[in-house]
C-alpha cells in the first residue's frame, strides 16, 4: 500500500522495562476514519505520540507521510492533533491563538476567518480564551488541529466532555475532512458513540491490536446476536418472556425469518437491536482474557 499515510510495522514500545507497546502492525489510508479503542493504558495515546514524533518506537517500521516522523519537521504542516487535554494561554484571544499555531505550521497568521467558522467561534474569536466555556475550548483546539488542511488527523479522546450538539458538529468536520482525502485518527473508550462515524475500527487491550475491521467486519466475526422484542398476546414459538415483552436472540440469517414469523403471530412494537460497539468490544476483550 505505497499511498499508506501511517505505516506500522512490528512497532514496540516500553517504559522502564515494561512494554506498553506490542508488535503493531497496521496502515491507514488516505480518507479513512479509524477509530483507536482502548481501556485505560492500552497504549492509544503512546500510538499518537509515535505519530507525531514525540516518543521513538523501540523496534519496528513507523512512517507517517513516508518519513520517520521523529525526523525532522517535513510532516507538520501535514499533521493536525488534538491532545486529550488541550490548554491555551488564557489572555490570548482565540484569533491571537490561532495566529501563534499557524506560526509554527509555517502557515500565514492572519485570513482563517473561514475555520473560526466552521468550528462556531466566529463570534467569540475576539475573546479571551479565558472565558470560554469546556466546549468553546474544544472547538478552538479543534480549529488549530485542522488548521492548513492535514492530511493526518490525529484526535486523542476528542468528544470527551462535549455536549452531543457539539459532538455531531465535530464528527461533521471529521467527515467533510476525510471527504477531502484526510486520514483520521480518533482515539476513544466511548465506543457506542462511534458507531456509523468511524468506517474502521482497530481494537486494543493492553498494547496490543487484538481486532481490526469495518464495524460489520468486527460484528461478522465477534459472531454476537441480535435481539428481537415485541409484544404479542400468546407464546410465540422460541421467544422468552422478559417483563412485559418477548425476546428472541438471532443471528445475522436467522433475522428475516424470525421477523417475518413475529408480524405474522401479530407482533406489536417490534424494536431489532444488534449488538452494540461496547458488546462487540466486550467480546474481543473475554476472548482474549481467555
Ligand atoms: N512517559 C511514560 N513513562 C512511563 N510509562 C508511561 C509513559 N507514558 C505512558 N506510559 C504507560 O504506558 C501505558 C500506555 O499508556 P497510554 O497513555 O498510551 O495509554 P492510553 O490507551 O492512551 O490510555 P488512556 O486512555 O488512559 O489515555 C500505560 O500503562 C502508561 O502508564
Amino acid at each position: 500500500m505505497n499511498n499508506a499515510t501511517v505505516i506500522l510495522d512490528g512497532v514496540r514500545k516500553s517504559y522502564g522495562g515494561r512494554q506498553v507497546v506490542h508488535d503493531l502492525s497496521y496502515h491507514l489510508s488516505p480518507g479513512e476514519v479509524v477509530a483507536l479503542v482502548g481501556h485505560n493504558g492500552a497504549g492509544k495515546t503512546t500510538q499518537i505520540k509515535m505519530m507525531l514524533g514525540l516518543v521513538r518506537p523501540d523496534a519496528g517500521l513507523l512512517q507517517v507521510l513516508g518519513a520517520d516522523p521523529a525526523q525532522g519537521r517535513h510532516a507538520r504542516q501535514a499533521l493536525g492533533y488534538l491532545p486529550e487535554s488541550v490548554q491555551f494561554h488564557p489572555s490570548f484571544t482565540a484569533r491571537e491563538t490561532l495566529a501563534f499555531y499557524a506560526r509554527l505550521k509555517g502557515l500565514p497568521a492572519q485570513g482563517h476567518e473561514a475555520l473560526f467558522d466552521r468550528v462556531g467561534l466566529a463570534d467569540a474569536a475576539d475573546r479571551p480564551v479565558r472565558g470560554y466555556s469546556k466546549g468553546m475550548r474544544q472547538r478552538l483546539g479543534l480549529a488549530q488541529a485542522i488548521l492548513g488542511q492535514p492530511r493526518l488527523l490525529l484526535l486523542d479522546e476528542p468528544t470527551s466532555g462535549l455536549d452531543p450538539a457539539l459532538r455531531r458538529e465535530l464528527y461533521g468536520i471529521v467527515a467533510d475532512l476525510a471527504r477531502e482525502g484526510a486520514t483520521v485518527l480518533l482515539s476513544s473508550h466511548a465506543l457506542t458513540e462511534l458507531e456509523g462515524q468511524a468506517g474502521r475500527v482497530l481494537v486494543m487491550n493492553r498494547g496490543r491490536l487484538i481486532a481490526d475491521g469495518t464495524m460489520e467486519e468486527l460484528r461478522r466475526l465477534a459472531g454476537l446476536p441480535s435481539v428481537l422484542r415485541f409484544r404479542a398476546d400468546g407464546t410465540p414459538q422460541g421467544a422468552a418472556r422478559i417483563g412485559d415483552h418477548w425476546q428472541v436472540k438471532l443471528s445475522e440469517a436467522e433475522k428475516p425469518a424470525a421477523l417475518r414469523a413475529a408480524l405474522e403471530a401479530g407482533a406489536r412494537d417490534i424494536t431489532l437491536e444488534d449488538p452494540s460497539l461496547d458488546d462487540i468490544y466486550a467480546h474481543f476483550l473475554r476472548r482474549e482474557a481467555a
